[in-house]
């Protein structure tokens, strides 16, 4: 393991732009009967596996003793009624690990002509992904495809990938094939791939890795603050933003935006604060859901906490534990931000305090 992380980040990045290059294909193509409900009403679908299993298999060559926190798994694969769904996915995994290498990446990591893999293979590399996470050690998150409702959409979704070592994330990558390259170009190019490991900043680069941008948070002044949001009412609540943007006398409308596409349009100033407070439904969130986000917002400069203004804690398991929320965005406005949500909060338990009376 090298200090600079150098050979991960080649691996990850190598294996999030092969994701991407599935799940964009899989979009096209994409039909209804290939789309399974989890226990968990999240619909998965045959994108969320086939990308799980081409970067489990990737890290799992390149990386071999390291284990993986990954969203999904294969059991639904394994009974006969999956096999249509098993069927598609082993194709279109290993369509995707046999496309000629690309610039950064080795033939060792099980990438090129003549890598097939049989289809218990490809199962297994899935369900490398069933990791508990824990306090020590060194393991890789995925979420394969996050925003699994705005990628049906044809809206924003990002393939997520991160290193934790002793609880703390080292490195992040993020492909968002949907994500506009400039925000201020809406209908110019589309797909970008952030970067950021720790100590060493974050970038930006097109889906071929080309055009390098270093991302650093801008300042925000209160006419041009705005928040970032999901899209999904049942993911964070809306209303409780819509109290802190009043507290805050923010004018400008929130910008609704699926998966960790929202930490990535921070750390270049396409937004101003991301905040995702529960819904009260007693969700518990995911370790994969904001750790190559988190590391991408501190090394853009900016800081992330839970409502509470806690660090969020990586070491815990799958999950994040207690649900207080996630607060992020640049230095000077996190503070302003955390004092209003924090305000809002007491808001929220005076108002049931006095209805039980
Ligand atoms: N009740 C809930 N509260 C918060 N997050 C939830 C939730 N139910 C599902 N999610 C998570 O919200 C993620 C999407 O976040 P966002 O709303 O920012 O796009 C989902 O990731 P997946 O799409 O990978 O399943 C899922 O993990
Ligand atoms: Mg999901
Ligand atoms: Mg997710
Ligand atoms: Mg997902």
């Amino acid at each position: 393991m090298s200090l600079t992380f150098a050979t991960e980040q080649q691996v990850a990045v190598a294996a999030v732009r092969r994701a991407c290059a599935l799940t964009s294909s899989v979009f096209n193509k994409l039909v209804k009967n290939e789309t399974l409900v989890k226990g968990d009403k999240s619909p998965v679908t045959v994108g969320d596996y086939s990308a799980q299993a081409v970067i489990n298999t990737i890290l799992g060559r390149a990386f071999p003793d390291d284990p993986i926190v990954g969203e999904e798994d294969a059991a639904d694969l394994r009974v006969e009624s999956g096999t249509a769904l098993k069927n598609r996915i082993v194709e279109l995994a290993n369509e995707t690990l046999v496309a000629d290498l690309g610039i950064g990446e080795m033939a060792e990591w099980g990438l090129g002509p003549g890598q097939e893999r049989i289809p218990e293979e490809l199962l297994d590399a899935i369900d490398r992904g069933t990791y508990g996470g824990g306090r020590t050690g060194r393991m890789w998150t995925l979420d394969p495809i996050d925003g699994t409702k705005g990628f049906l959409r044809g809206e924003q979704y990002a393939v997520c990938l991160a290193l934790i070592i002793d609880s703390k994330v080292q490195l992040g990558v993020m492909g968002c094939p949907n994500l506009p390259v400039d925000a201020t170009k809406p209908d110019g190019p589309r797909g970008c791939i952030f970067v950021a490991v720790r100590g060493q900043g974050a970038h930006q680069t097109t889906l071929t890795g080309a055009d390098p941008v270093p991302l650093q948070i801008p300042a925000f002044t209160s006419e041009t603050l705005n928040f970032l949001e999901s899209v999904e009412a049942a993911h964070s609540s809306h209303s409780f933003n819509d109290r802190v943007a009043e507290l805050l006398a923010i004018t400008r409308p929130p910008t609704r935006m699926d998966s960790q596409a929202k930490y990535c349009s921070l750390a270049r100033g396409d937004g101003a604060v991301y905040l995702r407070m529960p819904t009260g439904v007693g969700y518990l969130e995911k370790i994969w859901d904001h750790a190559p986000g988190s590391i991408l917002i501190e090394e853009a400069g900016g800081i992330i906490t839970n409502s509470r203004g806690e660090p969020l804690d990586f070491g815990l398991g799958r999950t994040l534990g207690d649900n207080f929320g996630v607060v992020a965005a640049g230095k000077e406005v996190h503070s302003k931000v955390l004092a209003a949500v924090m305000q809002a909060n007491k808001e929220e338990a005076e108002a049931k305090a006095r209805s039980r009376v």
